[in-house]
């Protein structure tokens, strides 16, 4: 018998790191104003007549600074499963039953975005990361998708489920470690949430979940990442060079998502953005003094839009200049907290922004930049992405 280094089954390293090599995103046409929700929440969900809560509600939207939010959630459907709209009537079936066609569905949209940009055929595709907090099904998602797609029936699938905001971090660096282990993969990566399976009626003596019901929106985000780009045809858009996980100490029970008859049952913590802003700047400096970089302005940023709260404390915290957060503020402002979906949308508007600006790399002109996704635990996920001058 052959030494294993002659063995024909050994599995080569590609020679350089992973990269994003191309992203796409989807959301369900129907919309709401958040400056309409209030009076919708209230009346769609016959509660018209609790006047307080509706108050704190409405301040909770008006401090939001979102926009509007995408829904699979259609007027129509909850009228016709009136049971939705109690705080906590058995309701998983009907929830589950949904999420069981649409994840996919959403889920594809965003991945054929990606391909499309990618440039190469799908018989290319190696493995499939698929990424959701609400839906769980066997076989998942992921399988529909290999159909929907018309993907290799060979496609190594990896099933994410329940890993909340922070999904987004994860899966990079699940695909980082799986392209640059396998010489020539190709990694599909999808982070689809349908957070509108959280929509519930208010109830007075559960005020937490007026802040999910502002918060939450529906969206898919995908990325194709592969090392070693095939030159003419791959164009890497963010390298990732380096991935973290850290839970926060201290922080045990402040962002917990339970799925439950009732369906996911989501609690934040007032505090939830006092965490994370106590814990950052420690994460900011492990992951940028190998860099030698002091000034946290000097790099590009790529947040979690968790809540406006989060936003502003964090950034008064790192001393970051205005605009550094305009990306994550603009999907925020537009499309509300989706999950772990969320931070692909960040990269995409990054991206497109720094273009139409004529910048010199897609992270705003800057090579370094860092992605923070965060959720359950608390845990946080820091990525370090480097961008090449055009
Ligand atoms: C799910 C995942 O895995 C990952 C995630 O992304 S989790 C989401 C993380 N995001 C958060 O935790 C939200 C962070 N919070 C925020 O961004 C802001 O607090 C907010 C936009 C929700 C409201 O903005 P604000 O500046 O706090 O508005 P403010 O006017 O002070 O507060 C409005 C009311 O909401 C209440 N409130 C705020 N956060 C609350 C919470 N988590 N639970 C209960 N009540 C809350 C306040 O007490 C206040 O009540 P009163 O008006 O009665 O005093």
């Amino acid at each position: 018998m052959g030494s294993l280094m002659e063995m024909p089954y050994k599995q080569e390293r590609s020679f350089g790191r992973a990269a994003v090599l191309a992203l796409g995103t989807a959301n369900p046409p129907y919309y709401m104003e958040q400056s309409e929700l209030p009076d919708e929440y209230f009346k769609r969900t016959n509660n018209e007549h609790m006047t307080d809560v509706k108050r704190k509600f409405t301040r909770i939207c008006d401090s939001s600074k979102i926009n509007k939010r995408h829904s699979y959630l259609m007027p129509e459907t909850v009228k016709e499963f009136p049971s939705l709209c109690s705080y906590d009537a058995n309701t998983l079936d009907i929830r589950q039953e949904m999420m069981d066609i649409q994840m996919p569905d959403l889920g594809a949209k965003a991945a054929v975005e990606a391909i499309k940009e990618w440039g190469r055929p799908l018989s290319d595709i190696t493995h499939l990361i698929f990424c959701n907090s609400g839906g769980a099904s066997m076989p998942g998602a992921d399988y529909d998708v290999v159909n929907i797609l018309g993907l290799p029936l060979s496609t190594k699938r990896f099933m994410l489920h329940q890993q909340g905001c922070f999904g987004g971090g994860s899966v990079l660096r699940l695909a980082k470690d799986l392209a640059e282990n396998n010489r020539g993969a190709r990694v599909l990566v999808i982070c689809c949430e349908l957070i509108s399976i959280a929509f519930r009626g208010p109830s007075k003596d559960h005020v937490e979940n007026l802040v999910v019901q502002a918060l939450f929106g529906d969206g898919a985000s995908a990325a194709v990442v592969g090392a070693d780009p095939q030159l003419g045809i791959e164009r890497e858009i963010f390298e990732i060079v380096c991935a973290w996980q850290n839970i926060l100490p201290g922080s045990d029970g402040a962002i917990v998502g339970k799925l439950r008859e009732a369906g996911l049952m989501i609690a934040l913590h007032p505090l939830v953005p006092y965490y994370i802003t106590e814990n950052v700047e420690k994460l900011v400096a492990e992951a940028l003094r190998p860099l030698g970089i002091t000034d946290w302005n000097d790099v590009f940023w790529v947040v979690h839009p968790g809540g406006r709260a989060i936003l502003d404390e964090v950034q008064k915290k790192l001393r970051l200049k205005e605009d550094k957060f305009a990306a994550t503020r603009e999907v925020l402002r537009d499309y509300g907290n989706m999950s772990s979906a969320s931070v692909m949308f960040v990269m995409d508007v990054m991206r497109k922004r720094s273009k139409e600006k004529g910048m010199s790399t897609a992270g705003e002109g800057l090579e370094w930049g860092l992605l923070f996704g965060f959720g359950p635990g608390i845990t946080v996920e820091t990525v370090l992405l480097r961008c090449a001058h055009n």
